[in-house]
């Protein structure tokens, strides 16, 4: 997407056919600054720090996280061990564990004079993908705005509250559940998005408002408990996030806080939809409750926030006692009962396994 006139993609690589550039999410919306990852190592430490964060982008970062592991050691244990030091950076974005598994099983099958160029190549592809998948979202879920703006007053915005960041900087591009955001401003409709903060590591707050103040769009940033209020009065005309693990029942993995908007959705009949590329579905998982692993981050990203001081210096205060310990599960999980529909590269479906089935038969497990 454009940043000061000027068109980005979250991560490229660079003219040395080598090393690869992010964005480094984690000083925007006060600086933009671009690093380079040049060892497996930067690689892994960028996805465990969030340095790139978001489902789909950590898939890709991983995948070329693979392909510089090749121009060290091509080996079967090179291939292995980066696997694994990979694997292990965040448990819960699916996406992660899909682009390692992708990418390892196709340069097992290859010499490993020829795993590097091939890794690289791969490693494009699943980003060009990427761009592509979140389009057609963004068609897909476009729809449902259209439906939606016709029921509205002359002047009247269709309001949308969206959770965390499932933006252009969680993927490659155009992002998951900003994508028909992003569609229907281009087409003129009346939008206004509330953004939710997003507490602890405030992706709404930091993200998503700078994307859309980047692009735009109206909107407004709340609170994170502000959300379930602003449906009792009818200020939200429907909600829509990304999902960091779906499973193939239809319960969806999403930023903490997701869940507790769904069911505020359901009690205030506000259709609640989930932006969700298929590469994001674990189709080896029902029950989402149960089986994903969720992710435990550091307290310190509870009791610390990051900002702008008053002197235009990034600062990090503590917001809390030195006593007072804190836990910070970065995900939960909403049951696929309270979810109105899955917005994916192929179309809406309903969050049920034979929706789900039908609409990936090639993909769904006996
Ligand atoms: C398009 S997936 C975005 C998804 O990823 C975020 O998690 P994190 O920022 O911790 O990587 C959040 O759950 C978003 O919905």
């Amino acid at each position: 997407m454009k940043v000061g006139g000027q068109h980005y993609h979250t991560i490229w690589l660079n003219e040395d056919g080598r090393s690869v550039d992010i964005i480094d999410q984690r000083w925007l919306p006060h600086e933009f600054r671009v690093v380079t990852l040049k060892t497996v190592d930067d690689f892994a430490r960028a996805i465990r720090e969030m340095w790139v964060r978001g489902a789909p982008l950590i898939g890709v970062t991983a995948a070329y996280g693979v392909a510089i592991a090749m121009t060290e050691d091509p080996s079967d244990a090179g291939l292995d061990q980066t696997w694994d030091v990979l694997h292990e950076t965040r448990p819960t974005a699916i996406n992660l564990r899909w682009a390692l598994d992708d990418m390892r099983t196709l340069l097992r099958s290859m010499p490993e004079a020829q795993r590097a160029e091939a890794a690289y190549k791969r490693a494009a592809a699943i980003a060009e993908e990427d761009v592509e998948l979140n389009r057609s979202i963004g068609r897909n879920g476009l729809e449902i705005i259209r439906e939606i703006a016709k029921r509205k007053k002359p002047g009247e915005r269709v309001n949308i509250l969206t959770h965390c960041n499932a933006g252009w900087l969680a993927t490659v591009d155009y992002g998951t559940a900003t994508a028909p955001i992003y569609l229907a401003t281009e087409e003129g409709i009346p939008i206004h998005v509330y953004v939710d903060e997003t507490r602890p590591r405030n992706q709404g707050a930091q993200l998503t408002a700078w994307e859309l103040d980047g692009h735009g769009v109206p909107h407004t940033l709340i609170v994170d408990n502000a959300g379930g209020h602003l449906m009792q009065h009818g200020d939200v005309d429907m909600v829509i996030v990304g999902t960091d693990r779906t499973t193939a029942n239809g319960d969806v993995c999403n930023k903490i806080g997701t869940y507790l908007k769904a069911l505020a959705a359901k009690d205030n009949n506000v259709p609640f939809y989930v932006a969700l590329p298929s590469p994001t579905i674990d189709w080896t998982v029902k029950d989402g409750v149960k089986e994903i692993p969720i992710e435990e981050r550091s307290g310190d990203e509870v009791t610390f926030v990051q900002g702008r001081g008053m002197d235009g210096a990034i600062m990090t205060v503590r917001l809390s006692p030195e006593g007072s310990p804190a836990a910070n599960p970065a995900f939960d999980v909403t049951p696929a009962r309270l979810i109105t529909g899955l917005i994916t590269e192929r179309g809406v479906s309903e969050a049920t396994p034979e929706a789900l089935r039908t609409m990936f038969p090639e993909r769904a497990l006996p």
